[in-house]
């Protein structure tokens, strides 16, 4: 299973949490979220993919950040339509179109996603877009029966290493955020080291 670790900040612990090479790497280009990213991205290891996630951005917000940033990917966390979607594909850009899941999800929603997204995200529903530290049950994905890879997100801590290795689903990636923070945007290395472990 491929990392994520999204909602990075500053410089110092970008390269900390680089050295230990997650294959991607989140910053959020949403102004309201505590985990807002306005710096300058060091050179990272080549290994690790570069993600920025943007909540109704307008396409010139996303290309321009893109640029500036060497994005290898951008992870759509809003309300944005498969037409919104198809743009951003248009540019040569890759998506990772998230969604919020509760038990009242409606997986046929994602079927007129699947022509434009490299990948979907599975996020819990909450107050906020994102970055909730909420886990959704993960049983509700037994529904999911599309083609598109998808990441795994939402509250997903230090404890949650094992039973995502155990579980039978065909899950592309763990995204993991709030619950391994210091503080908003400052990631614990160790934990992540002790998680990237613990998931082989
Ligand atoms: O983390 C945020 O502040 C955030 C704000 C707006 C959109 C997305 C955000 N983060 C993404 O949310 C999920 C789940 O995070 P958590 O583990 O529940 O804290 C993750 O994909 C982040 O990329």
């Amino acid at each position: 299973m491929k990392l994520k670790v999204c909602g990075m900040k500053s410089a110092a612990n970008i390269l900390e949490v680089a050295s230990l090479l997650p294959d991607y790497m989140g910053f959020i280009f949403w102004e309201k979220s505590p985990r807002f990213f306005s710096g300058e991205i060091p050179q990272l290891p080549q290994l690790v993919k570069k993600v920025g996630v943007f909540v109704d951005a307008s396409e010139a917000e996303i290309l321009e950040k893109t640029r500036r940033y060497g994005l290898h990917a951008v992870q759509l966390h809003g309300n944005e339509s498969p037409e919104f979607c198809s743009q951003i594909k248009k540019q040569g850009l890759s998506v990772i179109k998230a969604f919020s899941v509760d038990e009242t999800f409606g997986f046929g929603i994602l079927d007129s996603y699947e022509p434009y997204c490299a990948f979907f995200l599975f996020d819990t529903k909450g107050k906020s877009p994102g970055g909730n530290g909420i886990a959704f049950d993960w049983e509700l994905l037994r529904k999911y029966g599309l083609k598109t890879p998808f990441f795994i997100s939402g509250g997903i801590g230090p404890e949650s290493a094992k039973a995502l290795s155990n579980l039978d689903l065909p899950i592309y990636a763990i995204d993991i955020n709030s619950r391994f923070e210091i503080k908003p945007g400052l990631k614990d290395a160790d934990a992540i080291k002790r998680f990237k472990d613990d998931l082989k």
